[in-house]
């Protein structure tokens, strides 16, 4: 495999130097040839990435050989044979390859001392790399900035995550290693269009696919309560499956763009917006769904000749969502007595309970284990991986001995009825 010449580098990227003279051999052939030889000796021509082994600005083709041959004599029997029969003589040929060319592994590759493997993984969010690069890298950080730059398609802005992370609101902070410093991204997940500042909120491209599996099993016409929703990537597909949600999120920068989000998708009569911290959000939601019904659907009549809430039907959510991993748990106590003094209606009507759906990190080796018993003790109530309905779903790893889990479970009546 081909590759440009090393050449450290640690300030501003120098480009011309990466260019390449390769020599090669080639075969002087009429245009009718080509298919034949080609075909015939692929294995023995100049088979390298994105680079054609038929010269065609000549007349006569020359067809590039593998760049191991040096001299005829290397050419192996049957070649020369076709060769001499088809009155086909060779000739040298040199190809120039420059920046252009190579690859971002390539030119990292050659910039870098050998020690360190070419760092090229990176996140997208819209126009903006994110990369998390380790600290030995770091002094070359802005040469890799630009040469992602340069390589990565619809790339305008190279980011690294430093290592602090906003404990509230769970944004990362960064710092731009090349390109331009606007963090307004905007981006196409399940459907619908969000944007946000990258620099003042939560995304993480990396929950997609858990995104859409919770979405896929809300059914149309459901009430989901998403407790700590940032920008909407869980309201707005699952507004768009056709279910009401209340979405709430602490960060008012969230709360902002989740509002933005909402009217660009035209979802404005099915997600309520909140910007309340968690453990309130919980308990106005349920109040304010159990009292007006559908979102937008506010009560038409003054105050005073509202029924009570008791002599109408009775609304709940079928799902909450709550993915703040770190500390979502600990928000479980707000279930506590959720339904006090509705036990009856709720009977009555056969009103299923929510399930929850709660996002948190263990480090745990036995991470079920670890996760139901921490639920338990937060809710007073005892669940298990045999308590019909409770699961725990990995979800990613996020260190080396860090793993992300759903754990999904139906609020246990003992729990909502709790005075
Ligand atoms: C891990 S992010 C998840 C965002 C979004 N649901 C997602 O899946 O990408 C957690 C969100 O919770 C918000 N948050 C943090 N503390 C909160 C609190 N006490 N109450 C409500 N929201 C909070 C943060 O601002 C952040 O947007």
């Amino acid at each position: 495999m081909l590759a440009p010449p090393r050449c450290l580098q640690s300030e501003s990227l120098i480009r011309d130097a990466f260019q390449l003279t390769v020599k090669v051999l080639a075969l002087r052939v009429l245009p009718q040839q080509v298919g034949s030889v080609t075909k015939q000796f692929a294995a023995n021509l100049f088979n390298q990435p994105r680079l054609r082994n038929v010269s065609t600005s000549a007349a006569t083709k020359l067809v590039l050989l593998n760049q191991s041959f040096q001299s005829p004599q290397d050419l192996p029997t049957p070649l020369l044979d076709w060769a001499q029969r088809e009155q086909c003589d060779t000739c040298e040929y040199e190809l120039q390859l420059g920046y252009d060319y190579w690859q971002a592994d390539d030119i990292l590759g050659a910039i870098l001392p050998t020690e360190l493997p070419p760092p090229t993984s990176f996140e997208t969010v819209g126009h903006i790399a994110h990369m998390n690069l380790r600290d030995e890298y770091l002094p070359y950080r802005h040469l890799i900035g630009q040469v992602i730059l340069d390589k990565a398609r619809k790339i305008t802005t190279v980011v690294n995550k430093l290592d602090s992370i906003d404990t509230t609101f769970r944004f990362f902070k960064m710092e731009v290693l090349a390109g331009t410093d606007d963090m307004l991204a905007e981006v196409k997940e399940s459907g619908c269009r969000f944007q946000f500042d990258f620099s003042k909120v939560y995304w993480n491209s990396r929950l997609h696919t858990e995104h859409d599996r919770l979405v896929q099993r809300f059914q149309p016409g459901d009430y989901i309560c998403d407790v700590f929703g940032g920008v909407g990537p869980f309201a707005l597909p699952a507004a768009k499956r056709g279910c009401y949600v209340y979405a709430n999120d602490l960060n008012p920068e969230s709360f902002k763009w989740l509002q933005a989000n909402i009217r660009t998708n035209k979802l404005d009569r099915q997600i309520k917006p909140f910007n309340l911290d968690g453990r309130a959000f919980i308990r106005e939601a349920f109040d304010q769904l159990r009292q007006q019904g559908r979102v937008g659907q506010e009560p038409t009549a003054p105050a005073s000749v509202v029924p009570d809430a008791d002599q109408r039907p009775f609304y709940t959510f079928q799902h909450v969502v709550m993915n703040l991993p770190a500390t979502a748990i600990e928000f479980l106590d707000a279930f506590k007595g959720i339904f006090y003094g509705f036990e009856d209606t709720i009977r009555e009507h056969k009103i299923a309970m929510p399930f929850i759906h709660v996002h948190c990190f263990t480090k745990c080796d036995e991470p079920e284990k670890d996760l139901f018993e921490r639920i338990s003790s937060t809710i007073n109530h005892e669940l298990t991986t045999e308590t019909p309905n409770a699961v725990a779903h990995f979800v990613r790893k996020v260190a080396p001995n860090k793993d992300m889990y759903c754990v999904t479970f139906q609020l246990p009546e003992a729990v909502a009825f709790a005075r």
